[in-house]
Parts: structure tokens; sequence; C-alpha cells
């Protein structure tokens, strides 16, 4: 079986919106600026950044409260916006040529939908826990300890966690949302970029005003669960994410390959409708060395997906979704980064202890160790016998 890593090309910069309710960074962000941006050495340490969550941006707003206090004493007081504006010019400086093309590109395809589609479900585009999760869920979520979190989730293989997690409520508007925003890229013959690279269908709900709703729901949500169950592997600093939506059935994808996500901890919730098959199937976690050899038998899983329902797995967990044979199915992904994670990851061993060909390296050898350890002091003992 062959595997891809899914990747989106995606980097992260902020962007415009015109949508009501939230804040909008005027102007293009790398250039025309009026300042010489510059950041002090070092931070104001009692200074209390702002918060940015509200703001349609790529770059994680958490990087722009951090990066707040190492601002220009004249800039402190500015208004958020141009807070923002000056930080993310900085930002951007730090990226290649190329890639800075491609965000520039990508803002100006943010900037072209947010200013000409219009929202069907104006409810979704700010978070209401309550409107969206089941009771359960919040519940086990505001407690915010391993024994809450274990009352609502199973893991029917280890490293895979799933539990009831939306109101069917919820589903209706955001399938019925994702519909209206492709009937009106239909209309306007509006040319959509897909998820990622194994896509041909689905949308990207960052893309369409829905990300500052996704980082609420990565922050306060995913992130105390993924906290807890993916502790060691990048789930304490989730810090980005990219939430998007899959599409199968008559005129949609047909199923989706094997692969790894771009992601630390990735959520994948499905929406409906009436579907038979697209079980997703698991074939065991991998660092990138072993990303594409074989499987064993313990390492396979199946599971099937219920509607409302979540599951939650590590990015490297290698996996992919079987034929959907009947009807329509759409699930909502988001895939959750931590930048601290793949940082640590550059600098370390070769040994991944939750990749499962390198426990079973190192369990190899160390099985070859006791058997020459043991045939040595089996030979001394035969000499001092002999
Ligand atoms: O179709 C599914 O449920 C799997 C989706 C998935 O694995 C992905 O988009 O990364
Ligand atoms: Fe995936």
């Amino acid at each position: 079986m062959s595997l891809r890593s899914e990747s989106t090309d995606r980097r992260s910069v902020a962007s415009p919106s015109s949508r009501g309710g939230k804040n909008a960074v005027p102007g293009s962000a790398n250039g025309g600026t009026a300042w010489s941006q510059r950041l002090r050495v070092n931070p104001i340490r009692d200074h209390v950044s702002e918060s940015y969550d509200e703001f349609e941006l790529d770059f994680s707003p958490s990087i722009f409260s951090s990066l707040e206090k190492y601002l220009p004493t004249n800039m402190l007081n500015a208004t958020r916006e141009d807070k923002l504006k000056y930080l993310t010019t900085i930002l951007l400086d730090y990226l290649p040529p190329a890639a800075r093309i491609r965000d520039q590109k990508h803002r100006e395809y943010k900037r072209a939908i947010l200013s000409n589609y219009q929202p069907l479900n104006k409810e979704l585009y700010a978070m209401n826990p309550t409107a969206f999760f089941v009771p359960a869920f919040l519940k086990a979520i505001s407690d915010n300890n391993e024994n809450s979190f274990r009352s609502i989730v199973s893991e029917p293989f280890p490293g895979i966690f799933t539990f009831d997690m939306l109101q069917p409520h919820f589903c209706e508007l955001l399938l019925s949302e994702v519909e209206s925003f492709e009937r009106w890229a239909l209309k306007t013959k509006f040319q959509i970029i897909r998820p990622n690279t194994l896509n041909k269908y689905g949308a990207v709900l960052d893309d369409f005003g829905l990300q500052a709703m996704l980082a609420k729901l990565m922050e306060n949500f995913i992130s105390p669960l993924s906290k807890v169950f993916f502790a060691e592997l990048g789930g304490s600093t989730l810090d980005s994410h990219h939430g998007f939506i899959v599409e199968y059935g008559k005129d949609r994808d047909i199923d989706l390959g094997f692969h790894v996500d771009d992601a630390e901890v990735t959520l994948n919730v499905c929406l409906g409708k009436q579907f038979c098959g697209g079980e997703l199937f698991f074939r065991g976690m991998r660092c990138d060395k072993h990303v594409h050899t074989e499987s064993i038998p313990e390492e396979i899983f199946d599971y099937s997906h219920v509607t409302g329902q979540a599951v939650l797995h590590h990015g490297r967990h290698r996996h992919g979704a079987r034929a959907t044979t009947s009807g329509h199915r759409v699930n909502l992904v988001l895939w959750c980064r931590s930048s601290a994670f793949r940082e640590l990851k550059r600098y370390k061993s070769d040994f991944s202890s939750w990749c499962g060909l390198c426990t079973r390296q190192k369990k190899e050898q160390q099985r070859k160790k006791i058997d020459t350890t043991s045939l040595d002091l089996f030979s001394r003992e035969g000499e001092a016998t002999a």
C-alpha cells in the first residue's frame, strides 16, 4: 500500500475580512505601510497584551499577543488593527520569497470570497458552545480533567478516541452553509481551492470566514483533550489549525488514499448525511523515516463513522477512508498543529517513542542484547566449570 503525506501548501498570514461581526485588518499587510517595522530586543514584561482571537488571521492569534510585548513604545497604544498590520509585516519578512508570493495569492483568494460571498447561517461564524455541542461534551470540557474526559470518550484502539460531540442542528447548519458556498462558487464561476492534495471536492472552512470560530474550537475544546491524550505528541502546545470539509458520494470524492495528516492532532467529525461505506482504516503510527513501512496485524483498526461523532487521532497515525458506496458523506476535519513540537522534532534523535517501527526495532535490539549477554554468561560459566 503506498502512502501519501497530505499537505496543503498553505502558510499562515493575516487576511482582511469584510464579514459583519468580525474585525477586519485593513489594507495590504506586506506593502504600503509608512512604518519601518522593528521590534525591541527585550520585551516589556509588565505590558498586558490584547487578545486577537476574533480576527480573521492565519498566523495564530497567540503569536500576536506574544509579540505585542516587543512592540516599540510608539506602537504599544496603537489600535489592534494597526498592531496586527505592523506585526504581520514583520512576520511576513521571515517567509522565503516563494512562500510570500503564495501567501499573497492566498490572501487575495480569501479576500475575494469574503467580500463577495454572503454567509447563509451567520450564527455559525461565532463560537456558541451550547448551540454547537451536546451537553455531555460541554460538561466534560468545563470539568476539565482526565476523569471527566474519560467519562465521555471511548478508546476503541490505542491512540484513537471517539466521542459524541456535535448537535444535529449544528451539523445541518454547517452542511447547508457548505452547500450554499458551493452554489455561490458555481454560479459566479469562482474556482474553489480544495482542502488538500488528495481531495477533488470539499472546501476549506478557514477560507470563507470560519477561521476565528475554528480557532476557538481548537483552543477551548480540542486542546484540553489533546493535552491529556496526546501530551507527548504535540497535544499540549497546539497553536494553529487547518479546518475543512471532505465530501464523498455520487459526483463527489469516492474514497481517500492511505496517508498521514499535516497535523499533530486530527479531529474528524461526521456531519452526515445518509451513507454506506466510508470507514476509516488505521494502520499504525509512524515517524517520517518509517512512514512507508509495512504495518503488522496488531496495527489494523477500522472505524465506521456515526453522524455527530468525533474521532480524535494523532496526525502520524496512518489512515485512509474506504469508498462511500451509496449516499453522501460529509465530514468536518480539523488538523491541529503545534509549532513547538515540530521545532523539537528537528533536533531530536532518530528514535520516536510513538512510532510503531522505532519501538519494534528498539525492542528487537534489546532482545538481541539480552541474548548475547546471556550467551556470554553461559560461555563464562562453562569456562569456570571446565
Ligand atoms: O474521510 C475521512 O473521514 C478522512 C478524512 C481525512 O483523513 C483527512 O481529510 O485527512
Ligand atoms: Fe487524514
